[in-house]
């Protein structure tokens, strides 16, 4: 068996992975990184780009549908046309699929298409995606490898043929209505999207708000969002089985007694690591019960010289943390053998956005969060109607809401749920970044008109409690 040695061998090409290969390879380092199929990864291909492109397409329906109030004639019945949605999504997931390709070859890399499997310490076989096999030895290996939608074992599952974020975003035509297991991330944005362009949504939630990870008060107003558009939410119930008659029909039934029936059924229950049958376990890289990699606040894992990132190595599951796991690393890989490793993961202030619309935007800590950590907790809220670019833009729903820390004025966290939350909540974790008390937020001179500006209202004495 020949083996190479490189520098760097970078399993998975996901978002740390693939920037630190490209980076270590136009430095000069032989570097070798193995991807199964996905050029450039998750993110690109199957879910943050191509979700919030057709997002995107959703909320210019809506506009359309809502010309008259602002002005414009000529829109009449405004539909999707769902062949243009597709290749406008198929555009911009090939585009950038591209100009990765070109970055990645373009750096010095060598890019291998190919399955990778664990044969001795630091060293993969690759059965390549055109025939072949190779073997490389990485001096250190970094494993970033994903994850893939979870299929729990509900009785019925595996025969009803059940949809995922993968099969969804492959229809060629719209059910006429869904159900969606699930009521967290991926779950609460494709029930927005899909009642947007006309399909009847239902959603089935085991907790008794969507969005579990959310203070009540912020999850019941995405659930009166939902509510008002006529989303069916059965939460605090299980799916217990899934079958689907002859006609085609698939029906739930629900812990709670009774079962909900659609077209289609769309899981999204979570995503499960793709870490088994890799041999990682064999070359001394410990994983958790439920298949996540172990590692330090390092990235190490309990192998020699195999690091690991992004979503398989237990990261919240973002692509912007996969982005900072490529930041550790990189300056991880560059400390001397037998010093200290200058960058960890601990403390690390994430944001996230649910791409609903409208928007949720969050950071920090939620209130809960805050009072079981123990802080002496101010709240601040404010309806995002208070805000003049909501009006201009005819978007007043949502509502704003800030922890701060009574004692010392510091913003403990934020949760936006608005127009251009997204955008908004980066203000916030700036503030919160360079350590700002939250009057130098308020007082801070704003432009006019714009969502931004809502923050020198959110803080004052009409939206903050005693
Ligand atoms: C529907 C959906 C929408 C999302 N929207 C957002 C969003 O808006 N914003 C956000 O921040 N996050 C979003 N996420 C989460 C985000 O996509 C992930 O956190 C991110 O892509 C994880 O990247 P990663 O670095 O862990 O690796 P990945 O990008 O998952 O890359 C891992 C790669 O490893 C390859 N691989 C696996 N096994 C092997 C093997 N044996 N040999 C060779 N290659 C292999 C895979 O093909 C894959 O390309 C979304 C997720 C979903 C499902
Ligand atoms: N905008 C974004 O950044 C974005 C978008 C989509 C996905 N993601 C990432 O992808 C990850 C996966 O998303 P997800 O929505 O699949 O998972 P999730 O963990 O966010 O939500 C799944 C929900 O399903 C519920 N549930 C579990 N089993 C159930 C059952 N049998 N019946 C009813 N409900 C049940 C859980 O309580 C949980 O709240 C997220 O954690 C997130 O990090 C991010």
């Amino acid at each position: 068996m020949h083996v190479e040695d490189v520098d760097l061998l970078v399993v998975g090409g996901g978002k740390a992975g693939k920037t630190l290969a490209m980076d270590l390879a136009r430095e000069g380092r032989k570097v070798a990184m193995v991807e199964r199929g996905m050029i450039g990864g998750t993110c690109i291909n199957v879910a943050c780009i191509p979700t919030k492109t057709i997002i995107h397409s959703g909320r210019v329906l809506e506009t359309a549908r809502r010309s008259a109030e602002f002005g414009v004639g000529g829109v009449e019945q405004p539909r999707v046309d769902l062949g243009l949605l597709r290749h406008r999504k198929e555009d911009v997931v090939g585009t950038m699929v591209k100009g990765q390709l070109a970055s990645f070859t373009g750096s010095g890399m060598d890019f291998i298409l190919g399955e990778a499997k664990f044969v001795a310490p630091r060293t993969v076989e690759v059965t390549l995606n055109d025939g072949g096999v190779r073997t490389l030895r990485g001096a250190d290996v970094v494993v970033n490898l994903g994850t893939e939608p979870a299929l729990p074992a509900i009785a019925g599952l595996a025969e009803a043929n059940v949809l995922t974020s993968n099969t969804l975003l492959q229809l060629a035509s719209l059910p006429r209505s869904i159900i969606i297991l699930g009521g967290g991330y991926v779950g609460c944005e494709f029930a927005d999207l899909l009642n947007t362009l006309g399909v009847e949504v239902t959603i089935v939630h085991h907790g008794s708000h969507l969005l579990s990870r959310e203070d009540d008060d912020i999850a019941v107003a995405v659930e009166k969002g939902f509510d008002d558009a006529g989303i069916q939410l059965r939460t605090g119930a299980t799916a217990e089985r899934i079958s689907r008659a002859a006609d085609g029909t698939v029906s739930v039934a629900l812990s709670t007694g009774g079962q909900v029936s659609a077209d289609e059924v769309l899981v999204a229950l979570g995503r499960t690591p793709v870490t088994g049958g890799l041999g990682l376990e064999g070359i001394g890289v410990e994983l958790t019960e439920r298949g996540f990699i172990k590692t330090d606040a390092y990235l190490r894992t309990t192998a020699g010289g195999v690091w690991a990132a992004g979503d398989a190595a237990g990261s919240a599951q973002f692509t912007h943390v996969s982005y900072d796991d490529y930041r550790v690393l990189k300056a991880n890989l560059a400390a001397p053998r037998d010093g200290a490793l200058p960058r960890n993961t601990t403390d690390r202030l994430v944001p996230y956005c649910v791409f609903t619309t409208p928007e949720l935007g969050r950071v920090g800590l939620t209130e809960r969060q805050a009072r079981e950590a123990g802080h002496d907790v101010r709240i601040a809220k404010m309806p995002v109607s208070a805000i003049p670019r909501a009006r201009t833009v005819g978007h007043l729903e949502g509502v704003w809401k800030a922890v701060l820390d009574r004692r010392t004025d510091k913003i403990l966290g934020a949760a936006m749920l608005g127009h251009e939350a997204s955008e908004v909540i980066a203000v916030v974790q700036l503030a919160m970044l360079g350590g700002l008390e939250y009057p130098a937020v308020r007082d801070a001179v704003i432009t006019h008109p714009t969502m931004a500006e809502g923050l020198t209202l959110l803080f004052t004495p009409a939206y903050l409690e005693d």
